[in-house]
């Protein structure tokens, strides 16, 4: 197989993207552009018809995900095989998602049953909470879940409940991830010790923020005037390493495993999705797996050319590889949707920041890009601008779902307008006679008319995702959370990079614990460079 970028389908995408008119001229030549460039799976409806492509492009781009045998490479995932090849690996959070009677093999073995067992454990430990018979040391019922963790063993569950507000039962939630203190104490401020409970996820038990804010919530909750005795009641742990988590004084009853085959940032469909359940209960967060599952055979059966994820991903190849984008915006026109840019990051950069090819060499390409946004109409008074008129090009993915969970008068219809507005003028931009024209009326010279004119010039031709849904559930979340995985799955393939480990967050872990040593330490740093001596003195001084 020849080198990615020498391939001829890649020099043949060059030509073909070089060749494109601007999409205000390629909509008015097609009529049928919207009908052609949009499909409808798991209740999501994408309209990629406001991107830098024609039907040579989208073939090329088909093309080229043949060549990088996509088809075999998502059943691999699939079917277990170890595709996170330096962590020796299946990466299968497929599989808790996946149906009762499936056989699915990790390691020689069906993983289905197990992942039963722990979704059965949750809901007998969820209907125990929510029904107020699980009771905390003093035989008052939990009002409020504290879920400790960070990087996916946090994210996931605080989006995920964030964006189901409406589907919250009587219990409140809480996340505690930094480890600044600020956090943990800020919220346990306003907690009773006797009816709160803590739910602790790390998937290695071993990072450090996770420990140190369990110990903390632990000595706060013993000096509230509970005893070592009372710490099961208010204290469950979801973690793979069970015997750290017992040797760390976790009564065993209250652990709820994973698994090595689930990554950190895939993992809320697993028990770190636990305060979730409590949160929604356990038949929505069956719903949120229902979804899922529903993208994942999308995913595997739908051929290319209709296939959303494959759509998405190649188009993000195709801005970070064709057309030199390095970022790529997630605009929410929903409240409950405000967290979601921030989830995908973490999903697609931990996943796609890698510049090492599965068998080790350099890549000479862009793999994956900035990812980044917020939620409409808010981002449209600030950073929008550069969108329209800035020098980078950043493509952006417009969710939206067409029924509001809060009716309210006009509100609902100037939220779409403004969505759709902003896809529209993204799309079309402003030309200068059409400047010059908005000023016919106005009292100024033909020379400001002209300069001002100049400024208001949008070149447009920016490109757009819109993803739509009836409604934001349980389900239609899952299926676009597991959209957005299998998209960071598609570039990741195509690029040839391992989107399954994460050796650079791990350096930081290493580094951060040789720090704490030394600033803990007898004498001053002199080991390392000198701004980090500097640094760790500075600091052991207290004062700049
Ligand atoms: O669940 P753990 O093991 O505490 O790890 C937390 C996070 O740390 C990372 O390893 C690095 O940030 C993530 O991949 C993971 O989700």
């Amino acid at each position: 197989m020849p080198h990615l970028t020498e391939s001829v389908t890649w020099q043949a995408l060059k030509t073909n993207v070089a060749s494109l008119p601007h999409m205000r001229e390629m909509f008015a030549s097609d009529a049928n552009r919207f009908e052609n460039m949009h499909l409808k799976s798991c209740g999501l409806m994408l309209d990629y018809s406001k991107n830098r492509v024609n039907s040579e492009t989208l073939s090329l781009l088909f093309k080229l995900a043949e060549e990088a045998d996509l088809t075999n490479k998502i059943s691999a995932m699939f079917n277990g095989e170890i595709i996170n090849n330096t962590e020796q690996r299946a990466v299968l959070h497929s599989a808790l998602r996946s149906q009762a009677h499936q056989n699915i093999q990790a390691e020689g073995q069906n993983i289905v049953p197990e992942v039963q067992q722990t979704l059965a454990k949750m809901a007998g430990f969820v209907e125990q909470v929510q029904s107020g018979q699980w009771t905390g040391y003093t035989g008052k019922a939990i009002t409020d879940i504290v879920s400790i963790g960070i990087g996916g063993s946090f994210l996931g569950p605080k989006i995920v409940t964030q964006a189901l507000r409406p589907y919250w039962n009587k219990l409140n939630c809480h996340f505690v991830a930094n480890v600044d203190a600020t956090s943990i104490c800020e919220k346990l401020a306003g907690l009773n010790a006797e009816t709160t409970l803590f739910v602790m996820s790390s998937k290695s038990f071993g990072t450090q923020e996770t420990l140190t804010n369990t110990l903390s919530a632990k000595e706060w909750f013993l000096n509230q005037g509970a005893t070592q005795q009372d710490v099961a009641k208010h204290f469950v742990a979801v973690t793979s390493n069970v015997n750290k988590a017992t040797d760390f004084g976790m009564d065993a009853n209250n652990i709820f495993p994973m698994w090595d085959w689930v990554g950190g940032r895939y993992s809320l469909w697993s028990a770190i999705g636990l305060p979730i359940a409590l949160i929604i209960g356990m038949d929505n967060f069956k719903q949120l797996l229902s979804g899922a599952f529903d993208m994942d055979e999308h995913f595997q059966q739908a051929p290319l050319e209709q296939n959303m994820p494959v759509i998405m991903g190649m188009l993000s190849v195709l801005y970070s590889n064709f057309h030199n984008a390095q970022s790529h915006v997630i605009l929410t026109y929903d409240h409950y949707l405000r967290g979601l840019p921030a989830y995908f990051q973490q999903l697609d950069m931990e996943s796609n920041g890698k510049s090492v090819t599965l068998e080790g060499s350099r890549v000479d390409y862009s793999t994956g890009p900035v990812i980044w946004g917020g939620e409409g109409t808010n981002g449209q008074h600030a950073y929008h601008q550069l969108l329209h008129q800035g020098t980078a090009l950043i493509p952006a993915d417009f969710i939206m779902p067409l029924q509001s969970h809060n009716p309210l008068g006009e509100h609902h219809n100037q939220l779409a307008s403004n969505c759709f507005g902003q896809t529209q003028a993204l799309m079309q931009g402003r030309t200068f006679d059409e400047a010059m024209a908005e000023m016919n009326n106005s009292a100024l010279s033909d020379d400001q008319k002209q300069l001002i004119a100049k400024h208001k010039v949008m070149e447009g031709n920016k490109p757009s995702n819109t993803l739509l849904m009836d409604k934001l559930t349980p389900k239609t979340l899952g299926s676009l959370i597991a959209l957005y995985e299998h998209r960071t799955f598609v570039q990741g393939i195509i690029w040839q990079i391992n989107s399954f480990d994460q050796w650079g967050v791990e350096l930081g872990k290493v580094l951060g614990n040789d720090v704490l040593e030394r600033i803990g330490a007898d004498n001053d740093a002199d080991e390392l460079d000198s701004s980090s001596n500097a640094l760790i003195n500075i600091f052991r001084n207290g004062k700049i």
